[in-house]
């Protein structure tokens, strides 16, 4: 059930959020519950003929009776000096930033050993250095003074990520910039909480992997608790709800939004192998081998 259904209508009326990757998959279903429960949205990516696509196709989720807005503004948040512009922009064009969803990011499949410096810097680049310009900048331009809140999305990297060894590292320093940010600007009225979703099935993210991409989605079907995939529009309503005053105590906390998958298996498949250091000599290593050679004659 979309949030903007049980919050009332007109609930962030008047308010602003900058949502980075707001123009596709997860970041076009929060701006459009936020667009529906009142609040100006600004949608902030790179490929600007997308998100100007977007922009389009988000107003239609304004009620007519509501006045809020969306703008496309085209943002590389790898670089700072275009989110230091981007925050000038919005102050500009609205005079205040009430919200940021670091939402922007991604990465690509690769076992770590393969990963070239070039792809590792930029996936850090975007998920941890982008996440942190956009905090920075928003903060210094708008929230210190005023207060805001802000919502960083990260990923299900807590048995670590193998196979996506940049993003792990790089959703894991989010996961801890969270609870930095959260005691450092609490003194300014900010909240700061991150959302770990679990596999989140949109065109655009499969797109992403070009060829594997519908490989890499269906064979994460088996491990969800779920036994199915999530949707942008089941992390939307959690995303509005740390957001909204309802969560006016909640600063530093990471919800993981992913019917129980961080919980569950892993997808990794280790090969069997005898490559492992032996156990100790002594009389639990020459029971275990008993236990082995008694199986064994089973
Ligand atoms: C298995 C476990 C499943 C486990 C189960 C999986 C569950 C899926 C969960 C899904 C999670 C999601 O986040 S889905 C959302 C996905 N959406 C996105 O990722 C969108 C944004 N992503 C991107 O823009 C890109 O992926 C990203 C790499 C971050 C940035 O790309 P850019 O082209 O902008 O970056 P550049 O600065 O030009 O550098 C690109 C360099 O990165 C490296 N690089 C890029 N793509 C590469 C590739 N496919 N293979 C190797 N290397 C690559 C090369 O070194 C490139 O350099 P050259 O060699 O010189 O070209
Ligand atoms: N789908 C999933 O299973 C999961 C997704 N996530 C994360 O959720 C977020 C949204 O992903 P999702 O909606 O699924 O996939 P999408 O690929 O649809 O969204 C990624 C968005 O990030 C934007 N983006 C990427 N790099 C930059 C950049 N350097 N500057 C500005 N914007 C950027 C893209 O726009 P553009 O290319 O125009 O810049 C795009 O709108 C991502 O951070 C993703 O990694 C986390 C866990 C699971």
């Amino acid at each position: 059930m979309s949030v903007s259904s049980v919050f009332r209508s007109g609930l962030f009326d008047h308010k602003v959020a900058v949502v980075t990757g707001g123009g596709t998959g997860i970041g076009k279903a929060i701006c459009s519950e936020l667009l529906q429960l009142g609040c100006n949205v600004v949608i902030a990516s790179r490929k600007v003929e997308r998100l100007e696509a977007a922009a389009i196709e988000l107003k239609k989720s304004i009620p007519e009776s509501s006045s809020a807005r969306v703008t496309p503004i085209p943002c590389n948040i790898r670089n700072e000096d275009e989110v230091k512009s981007l925050v000038q922009l919005v102050l500009k064009q609205y005079g205040r930033i009430d919200y940021l969803v670091n939402n922007g990011g991604g990465q690509f499949t690769s076992p770590a050993e393969h990963m070239s410096n070039k792809g590792w810097k930029a996936v850090i680049d975007t998920n941890l250095t982008g996440t942190f310009n956009c905090c920075k900048e928003v903060y210094t331009g708008w929230m210190k003074e005023n207060g805001g809140v802000i919502l960083n999305i990260i990923a299900d990297m807590w048995k670590g990520f193998p196979g996506m060894a940049h993003t792990g590292a790089a959703r894991a320093a989010v996961d801890n910039l969270t609870k930095t940010l959260a005691i450092e600007w609490a003194s300014s009225g900010v909240r700061v909480n991150a959302i770990a979703p679990g596999t989140i099935f949109s065109r655009t993210a499969m797109e992403n992997y070009k060829d594997i991409g519908p490989l890499i989605f269906q064979m994460s079907i088996p491990f969800s608790p779920a036994k199915r995939l999530g949707v942008p529009e089941e992390i939307s309503p959690a995303v509005c709800f740390l957001l909204s005053p309802a969560a006016s105590f909640i600063s530093g906390a990471t919800l993981r939004v992913d019917a129980g998958q961080s919980l569950y298996h892993a997808t990794w498949q280790i090969p069997d192998h005898s490559a492992w250091p032996e156990a100790p000599e002594g009389e639990n290593l020459n029971a275990l081998k008993d236990l082995l050679k008694s199986k064994s004659k089973l």
